[in-house]
């Protein structure tokens, strides 16, 4: 493995708050990695520790196989990092925005054009910054962080407060970085997020890296039962029993009869041959499941 990113033993604390208790992970090269936790687990503490925008207590970093502290421009030149909208300049327009970055870098107009093109903005390009939607501003700091053609970019809950299909756009967007042979690394409060864009993830709770892997590992390891629902009424009590089989639970509440399993193929069939499909639904594990087995706790962002 070619690691992009190395963190060992990483600490941070504010007064008596240990935002970062001991970190340790690897990235590797054109991964796109998540780092995914509740509000105040220690996920922007970090992130901004290996960006080099905060020193570390104690710990190392290695980044593109140097240290992000203190600050380099050759490691600034190689990253990309998604300002949150607020850090814009005021009143430009979204193209004078990323032009305004392009020339930071040293980078043509013509390169900021694309990437407003890149990121679905081109029609927007003459619209000044408070004019744009959450979903829009969102897309337009993405561009800012691409615009020098960094190998890595790191994302802070890139999705904040965007509404599902906007989500779903940016979702697309970052496919496409990270396709395009990028490093990405991302923090955020969704599991849904971590689960649909990450092929590896860490889950962070107060400080602390409970555990890191695929998240289909994740949620295989916990080896949990599939719920299998159907809407109430299609089966008398002696059929569920039947489909059941001795391989499932059954619990009808008046609205969805559930079947709890460990077999789901069985009980498919089972309700299969018996044209018993209405309202059908198949609940796996998902990777609240994970949060909750480590932590003992719900998953509440
Ligand atoms: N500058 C600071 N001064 C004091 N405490 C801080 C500071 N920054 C973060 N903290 C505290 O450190 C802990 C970790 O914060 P951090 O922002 O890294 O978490 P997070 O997982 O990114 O959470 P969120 O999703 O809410 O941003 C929290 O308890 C937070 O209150």
């Amino acid at each position: 493995m070619n690691a992009a990113i190395e963190v060992s033993d990483l600490a941070k604390r504010y007064g008596d708050t240990a935002a970062v208790d001991g970190v340790s992970f690897e990235v590797s090269t054109g991964e796109f990695f998540g780092i995914l936790g509740p509000n105040g687990a220690g996920k922007t503490t970090t992130l901004e520790i290996i960006e080099g925008l905060r020193e570390p207590d104690s710990g190392t970093v290695s980044l593109l196989g140097q240290s992000p502290w203190p600050r380099n421009n050759d490691l600034a030149m190689r990253i990309g990092v998604q300002l949150q909208a607020s850090a814009f300049f005021e009143r430009l327009t979204a193209r004078e925005q990323l032009h305004t970055f392009a020339d930071l870098y040293g980078k043509s107009a013509s390169r900021a054009d694309e990437m407003l093109e890149l990121v679905g903005l081109t029609e927007k390009a003459a619209t000044r910054i408070e004019k744009l939607s959450g979903g829009q501003a969102q897309r337009l700091s993405i561009a800012c962080a691409l615009v020098h053609d960094p190998e890595m970019v790191f994302l802070d809950e890139p999705t904040a407060a965007l509404d599902p299909q906007a989500r779903r756009n940016l979702w697309d967007l970052l496919r496409q970085v990270n396709a395009d042979g990028r490093t990405v690394v991302l923090t955020t409060h969704h599991m849904d997020e971590a689960e649909s864009l990450c092929e590896r993830v860490a889950i962070m709770d107060n400080g602390r890296i409970l555990t890191v892997d695929t998240p289909a590992a994740l949620v295989r390891s916990l080896d949990s039962a599939t719920h299998i629902s159907i809407s109430s009424g299609f089966l008398s009590p002696e059929e569920a029993a039947r489909v059941a089989g001795g391989v499932a639970t059954t619990d009808d509440d008046g609205l969805d009869l559930t079947f709890t399993t460990r077999d789901p193929a069985a009980v498919l069939t089972a309700l299969a041959e018996r044209s018993a499909l209405d309202g059908l639904r198949v609940q796996g594990a998902t990777l609240e499941d994970v949060f909750l087995e480590l932590t003992g706790r719900e998953y509440r962002a």
